[in-house]
C-alpha cells in the first residue's frame, strides 16, 4: 500500500499521542460518535499533571467522557448536551455549555474565535488505499477543526459505517500527525429506537397534511420527529426528498418504504444530504457505504440560504416549551441546560425562507415533573433563566396533539390564543386568566 510507511510512521499508543496536551490547552474532540476513546483515557490519566485544559464537544455520547470526571484538570464544555452530558453536569463537574449558531461553527473554528483548539483528537474509520481516513457518521465540522490545530491525532475504529460525501466527508494522511489503532474501542452509540406514544402520532397527524409529493423533509434530534418519519413511511406520500442535519432511524423507513427517493430535489438528486448522525446499530448498518446518502460539513446542510432555496422543505424539531408570547425554550429549565440551540435557528429560518415551505416545533401539551405532577408545556411566562431558543417573530408553526396554530402576521392577542387552543385542555382556563393579567388577551377571544 503506497501509504504504509508513514502509517507505520505515525502509528502511535494513545498514551503516546496523549503526551501532546499541555496544561491551559483547548483540545477539540470529535462531536457524537467521533469522541476518541482511548485518547480520551490515556488523557484524562495526565490529570495529576495537567490543568485548565479545555475540551470541546457536542452530544456526548456513551462511553462516559474520563476527562469529565476530573474537574480539577480539565473543563469539559459541550455545545450540545446529551442525557449523558446532563448526568455529568449533575456530579462534581466542570461542564459548561457553549451555544454556537451550529452553521457557523466551521467559520468560527477557522477563524480562529472563542476557544480555539491546539489539539484536535477524532475516530476516523480505517484508511482506505489512497490515504483517505473517512469521519464516519460525524461529518458536522471535523474537517475545519483537524485543519486548523497544531497537532491532529486519528484514532482508527473499525466499527463506525464509511459515510459518503458530500463534500469534507474524509482527512487524508498526510494533514494528519498521530494514528492511534482504536479497533479493540466499542463501536458507535446503539441508541433504542422508541416507539412513537399516541400523542406523537397525533403530533405527526396534524404535520402530515402539510407534507406534499416531492416535499424535502427534515427531521430534528428527539423522540417526535421519528414519529412523524414513521408515520410518511405508512403514508402514501411520493418521491419525498431528505436534507438534514441529523440523520435518524426513520430516515431508514422512509427511503426502504419507497416514499423518499429524492427524485425531485433541487440539490443532491436522489440522495439524502446530512451532516451527522446518532441512532440504532439498523441506522448505521443502512449508512455504510450507501451513495443513496451523502454526509456534508454542517456549513453545507445548514446554510438557511441553501435550505430556502429548496421548494416545500418541511422542517420539524422538538421544543422543550413556548409561552403565551409565543416565545420558544428548546434547550433549558431555568438555569439548567437540557440540550442546545443547535441546527434549531438554521432550519426554523430556512425552511420559512422556502417556496411552500413551512416549519413545525412541536412538543407535548403536558410532561410530567419528577414527582409525577402533570405540568403544561405551554407556560405563561418562562421561569427565570429558561432561554428563548426561537424569537417569537421567527415562529411558524407550534404543534401539540391538540393541533397547529400558525403564528406569522399574528399580533400578540392572537398569538396567545393561538397557544391555548392547543394547550391540553385542563389548563386552558388558567392560561386564560394569566393572559388577560399580561394584557395579551381581548374580550373578541373565543372562550375555549
Ligand atoms: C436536524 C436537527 O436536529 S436541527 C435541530 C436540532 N436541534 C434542536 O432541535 C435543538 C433543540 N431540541 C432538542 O434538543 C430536543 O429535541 C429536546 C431536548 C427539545 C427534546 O429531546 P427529547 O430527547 O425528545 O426530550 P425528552 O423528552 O427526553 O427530554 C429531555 C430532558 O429534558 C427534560 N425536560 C423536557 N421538557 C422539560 C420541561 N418543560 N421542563 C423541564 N424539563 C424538561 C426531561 O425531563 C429530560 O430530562 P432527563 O432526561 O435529564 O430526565
Ligand atoms: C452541535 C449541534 C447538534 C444539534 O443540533 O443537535
Amino acid at each position: 500500500m503506497a501509504y504504509e510507511a508513514e502509517y507505520k510512521q505515525k502509528l502511535v499508543s494513545a498514551e503516546e499521542a496523549a503526551k501532546v496536551v499541555n496544561s491551559g490547552d483547548a483540545v477539540a474532540y470529535g462531536f457524537f460518535n467521533g469522541k476518541p476513546i482511548a485518547f480520551d483515557r490515556a488523557l484524562a490519566a495526565r490529570h495529576e499533571e495537567l490543568s485548565e485544559v479545555i475540551i470541546i464537544t457536542a452530544v456526548t455520547t456513551p462511553p462516559v467522557p474520563e476527562v469529565a470526571q476530573k474537574p480539577d484538570s480539565f473543563i469539559y464544555v459541550d455545545l450540545q448536551y446529551s442525557k449523558l452530558t446532563r448526568l455529568l453536569k449533575l456530579g462534581p463537574n466542570s461542564v459548561y455549555y457553549c451555544p454556537v449558531l451550529y452553521h457557523m461553527s466551521p467559520k468560527i473554528f477557522r477563524g480562529h474565535i472563542g476557544v480555539s483548539p491546539r489539539v484536535t483528537a477524532a475516530r476516523v474509520c480505517p484508511m482506505d488505499e489512497h490515504g483517505w481516513f473517512n469521519l464516519g457518521p460525524q461529518n458536522s465540522e471535523t474537517r475545519v477543526k483537524l485543519a486548523v490545530a497544531e497537532k491532529t491525532v486519528v484514532e482508527v475504529s473499525d466499527k463506525l459505517p464509511v459515510c459518503l460525501g458530500g463534500a469534507e466527508e474524509a482527512i487524508h494522511i498526510s494533514e494528519v500527525d498521530y494514528i492511534i489503532d482504536g479497533r479493540a474501542e466499542e463501536g458507535p452509540f446503539n441508541a433504542p429506537e422508541a416507539e412513537p406514544s399516541p400523542e406523537d402520532k397525533a403530533i405527526a397527524g396534524h404535520i402530515l397534511k402539510h407534507i406534499v409529493d416531492g416535499a424535502t423533509v427534515q427531521l430534528g434530534i428527539g423522540g417526535m420527529p421519528s414519529a412523524v418519519g414513521k408515520l410518511i413511511a405508512d403514508s402514501d406520500l411520493k418521491n419525498l426528498g431528505g436534507h438534514t442535519e441529523m440523520f435518524v432511524p426513520s430516515y431508514v423507513d422512509m427511503i426502504e418504504s419507497g416514499r423518499m427517493n429524492g427524485a425531485m430535489k433541487e440539490f443532491d438528486r436522489y440522495r439524502v444530504a446530512y451532516t451527522f448522525a446518532i441512532g440504532s446499530q439498523r441506522m448505521y448498518d443502512f449508512m455504510h457505504n450507501n451513495p443513496g446518502l451523502a454526509s456534508y460539513n454542517v456549513e453545507y446542510t445548514n446554510d438557511p440560504r441553501r435550505i430556502g432555496a429548496m421548494k416545500n422543505f418541511i422542517s420539524i424539531c422538538n421544543i422543550v416549551e413556548a409561552d403565551l408570547f409565543n416565545q420558544v425554550n428548546a434547550e433549558s429549565t431555568g438555569y439548567h441546560q437540557i440540550s442546545g440551540n443547535g441546527g434549531l435557528w438554521d432550519f426554523v429560518l430556512g425552511s420559512q425562507w422556502s417556496e411552500g415551505g413551512k416549519s413545525f416545533l412541536c412538543m407535548t401539551s403536558t410532561r410530567k415533573d419528577s414527582k409525577g405532577n402533570v405540568i403544561s408545556r405551554i407556560v405563561p411566562t418562562f421561569k427565570p433563566g429558561s432561554v428563548v431558543t426561537v424569537p417569537r417573530q421567527m415562529v411558524d408553526y407550534i404543534v401539540t396533539e391538540y393541533g397547529a396554530a400558525r403564528m406569522p402576521g399574528m399580533p400578540t392577542w392572537m398569538r396567545a390564543e393561538g397557544m391555548i387552543n392547543i394547550a391540553h385542555p385542563d389548563f386552558r382556563e388558567d392560561l386564560i386568566k394569566e393572559a388577560e393579567k399580561m394584557g395579551i388577551w381581548r374580550q373578541s377571544n373565543k372562550r375555549l
